[in-house]
């Protein structure tokens, strides 16, 4: 196995920086050893940037441009087809997101974007959506011939990829097995079709479309077919993804910050215009709803005193998701235990909105 740097492939953007990949074609032995150095690659990414690329996943690529296929499909659909499938119309957060509906983060120049968000596909009597549960329960599935097979068997492979990603963090940080994993038994994990469209060409194509942000999550797992993806270093800068159909864009969410006291990074992200039509597909890895979220206690000691207050996984992205999205807002949506009603998210902190 063999650590390349990202940039060795240059996507011309004269970055010279890069991001990790790493070739994790071993994450499903059963060799001890192999795993470990596996686990420590990621581990050792994951505490420097908080951003790699993994090649060698096992997800199937055919099935990951099979879904792509469905996206083009249903984003191509006239508009009130689309808006049949409105999210607002779902109570646990499931379906069609227009362009007009996602709420500007501050930097934002140019944002115009579609999405099509999904989660754990549960029973109509799943006891939790039966509850009035906001982001669990059933999903909504558009007509397109095929987009649910496909997009299911999508889903199901990208969610194992998570979990054994958790679970080599667990190895890494020294964590009993199931520390992470043994929370992710009912996940509030979403999949995200997005399609964005520079609109016209007199749109600078280093302006910001999906402004700068943290995940709120555990772990993003990012197909991407097109350039426009930036992350910040630690040092404040913004660099270019690059693209390559064989690799996953991984990144570090506000609930593993939290879980591994900052040793793992919640790293800030935007989407520029570069490209006149872009297609990704964020998986986010989250835990279980009532997963109270604090540091290991294995992650605390004198020298690293806790950094965080507890919280629960599901306070948190509903506090997130009602401050990104109207229609929620719309709802009157108040994130059960939200007592401060803030809109600021504690772990956006170290944004830099402005700088390119
Ligand atoms: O489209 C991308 O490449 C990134 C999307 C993203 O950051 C998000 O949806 O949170
Ligand atoms: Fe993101």
């Amino acid at each position: 196995m063999e650590t390349l740097i990202a940039n060795q492939r240059t996507d011309g953007s004269g970055n010279e920086e890069g991001l990790p990949l790493i070739d994790i074609s071993g994450i499903r032995t059963a060799d001890r050893r192999k795993l470990m150095q596996i686990a420590d690659e990621i581990g050792l990414a994951a505490r420097e940037i908080g951003f790699f690329r993994l090649i060698g996943h096992g997800i199937d690529l055919s099935l990951v441009e099979r879904t792509y296929r469905m996206a083009e499909r249903f984003f191509a659909m006239p508009d009130a087809y689309k808006r049949a499938y409105y999210i607002g119309l779902s109570s646990n957060h499931r379906g069609y997101v227009p362009f007009t509906e996602k709420g500007d983060y501050p930097d934002e120049v140019n944002r115009s974007y579609e999405a099509f968000d999904m989660g754990v596909d549960l029973p109509h009597d799943d006891p939790d959506y039966l509850a009035g549960n906001r982001l669990l329960g059933p999903n909504v599935w558009p007509d397109v011939l095929g987009f649910k097979e496909t997009v299911a068997e999508y889903y199901r492979q990208i969610s194992a990829l998570g979990r054994l990603v958790s679970t080599v963090l667990e190895l890494h940080l020294g964590l009993p097995p199931g520390s992470m994993t043994d929370h992710m038994t009912k996940p509030i994990s979403q999949l995200r079709l997005l399609h964005y469209v520079r609109r016209n060409d007199q749109v600078d194509t280093k302006s910001v479309n999906m402004g700068a942000h943290t995940d709120y999550e555990c772990l993003t797992l990012l197909h991407t077919r097109n350039a426009g993806l930036q992350v910040m270093t630690a040092e404040d800068r913004w660099i270019d993804v690059p693209v390559d159909h064989r690799v996953y864009v991984v990144n570090i969410g506000d609930m593993m910050e939290a879980w591994t006291n900052g040793l793992l990074r919640s790293t800030p992200h935007r989407v520029t215009n570069r490209s006149p039509e872009r297609f990704s597909m964020p998986y986010f890895v989250a835990a279980n709803h009532s997963t109270v979220i604090q540091p290991f206690p294995e992650l605390v000691n004198a020298d690293r005193p806790s950094g965080y207050e507890p919280f629960r996984a599901g306070d948190h992205l509903e506090r997130m998701l009602i401050r990104d999205f109207p229609y929620l807002r719309k709802q009157g949506a108040v994130a059960s235990g939200d007592k401060s009603q803030s809109v600021e998210n504690p772990f956006e902190k170290r944004m830099n909105r402005s700088s390119s």
